[in-house]
C-alpha cells in the first residue's frame, strides 16, 4: 500500500515505480510544461507523464533539469503515439523523444494505443531497446484484455504497466481484474475525468467529510485502490493540494460510495475504435 507521496509499486520486472505522480496532457507550451515538471518535483513528485503527441517533451525535460533532483531519483514517462508504431518507426521515435527529452535513457516507454497490425512489431522495437539499456521497463496504455492477450502471446518482455483512463464513473472491473491476475500494474489517466467529477455531489460530500478538497478524494481512491495515478495540474496549489492526500483514510461507507458511481462512461476514445 502507497503511504507518502514517495512511495512505489514494485513491477513485474522488479523496478520500483512512484505510485503518484503529475501527468501533462494539454500543457502545449514548453514552457508551462517546464514549470508544472519544476514545481511537481520541488513539491515531492518523482513520476512524470508525458507523451511525444504531447508535443511538450522538450519543456519536461528542461523542468526535470531545472528541479536539480537527481535522475536517478526520479521516473519518466513518454509514448509512442499511433503514427509512429510499426518496428523502424519506433526506434526513431523513441530516439527523438530522448533527443527532446534530453535524457541518457527512460524509465517507462508506452504503446499509447493498441494500433491494429501494428503494436506487436512495435513491442519487438521497445524490447530491443531494453535489450540496448535505453529503456528499463515497457508497457502498454489503452489496452483491453484481448490486446494485452494478442500481445503478449508474441512478446519476450511482459508489460509492466497499463495505463488506462480509470476514474469513478469509469471503473475498469475487467481490465483491472486481469492486470491484477497478469501482475499488470494499472495506471489511471484523467483520474478526475478531466475535472468533470469535482462537482460531483457524492465526491463533494465525502470531501467535506474529512475535510479535504474532491479531487484528493479522488486520487487517494485510486492509491486504496492499487492504481497508479498522475493527475494534470499546470497551478502550483493544485500541484501540491492533489498531493496532499496522505494524512487521512476513506471508510468503507467512503468506499461503498464511490464504488456506486461507476457508469462505464468515458472522456476518452473506446480503444476498440483502434482495432
Ligand atoms: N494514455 C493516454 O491515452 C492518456 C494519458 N493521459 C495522462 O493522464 C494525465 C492526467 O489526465 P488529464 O486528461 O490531464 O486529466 P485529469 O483528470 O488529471 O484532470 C486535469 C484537469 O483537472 C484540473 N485540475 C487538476 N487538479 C485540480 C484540482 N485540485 N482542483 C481543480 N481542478 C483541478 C486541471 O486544471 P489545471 O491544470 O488548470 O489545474 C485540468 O483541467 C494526463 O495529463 C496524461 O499525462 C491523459 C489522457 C490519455
Ligand atoms: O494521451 C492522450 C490524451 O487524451 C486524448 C483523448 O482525451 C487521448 O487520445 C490521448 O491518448
Amino acid at each position: 500500500m502507497v503511504k507518502s507521496l514517495q512511495d512505489t509499486k514494485t513491477l513485474n520486472n522488479g523496478v520500483e515505480m512512484p505510485g503518484f505522480g503529475l501527468g501533462v496532457f494539454k500543457v502545449w507550451e514548453d514552457d508551462e510544461a517546464r514549470f508544472s515538471v519544476q514545481k511537481a518535483i520541488e513539491n515531492g513528485y518523482r513520476l512524470i507523464d508525458t507523451a511525444s503527441f504531447y508535443d511538450n517533451e522538450v519543456g519536461v525535460g528542461q523542468g526535470i533539469k531545472d528541479s536539480g533532483v537527481s535522475r536517478d531519483e526520479l521516473f519518466v514517462t513518454t509514448k509512442v503515439w499511433n503514427e509512429e508504431q510499426g518496428y523502424d518507426n519506433t526506434l526513431r521515435a523513441f530516439e527523438a523523444s530522448m533527443n527532446r527529452l534530453g535524457l541518457e535513457y527512460l524509465d517507462l516507454y508506452l504503446v499509447h494505443w493498441p494500433v491494429k497490425d501494428y503494436y506487436r512489431d512495435t513491442w519487438k522495437a521497445m524490447e530491443r531497446l531494453v535489450d540496448e539499456g535505453l529503456i528499463r521497463s515497457i508497457g502498454v496504455s489503452n489496452f483491453k484484455q484481448r490486446h494485452l492477450e494478442h500481445l503478449m502471446a508474441g512478446a519476450n518482455v511482459k508489460p509492466v504497466v497499463n495505463q488506462v483512463e480509470y476514474h469513478p464513473h469509469l471503473q475498469q472491473q475487467d481490465v483491472k481484474a486481469f492486470c491484477e491476475q497478469e501482475n499488470i500494474q494499472l495506471e489511471a489517466w484523467s483520474p478526475l475525468k478531466q475535472g468533470q467529477l469535482l462537482e460531483d455531489e457524492t465526491i463533494k460530500k465525502i470531501a467535506d467529510k474529512h475535510g479535504k478538497k474532491p479531487a484528493q478524494i479522488i486520487l487517494r481512491w485510486d492509491v486504496d485502490m492499487n492504481v497508479v495515478t498522475i493527475p494534470k495540474s499546470v497551478k502550483e496549489h493544485r500541484i501540491i493540494e492533489n498531493s496532499d492526500i496522505f494524512d487521512f483514510q476513506l471508510d468503507q461507507d467512503d468506499l461503498a460510495a464511490i464504488k456506486a458511481l461507476n457508469r462505464d462512461e468515458r472522456v476518452g476514445p473506446d480503444p476498440d475504435q483502434f482495432g
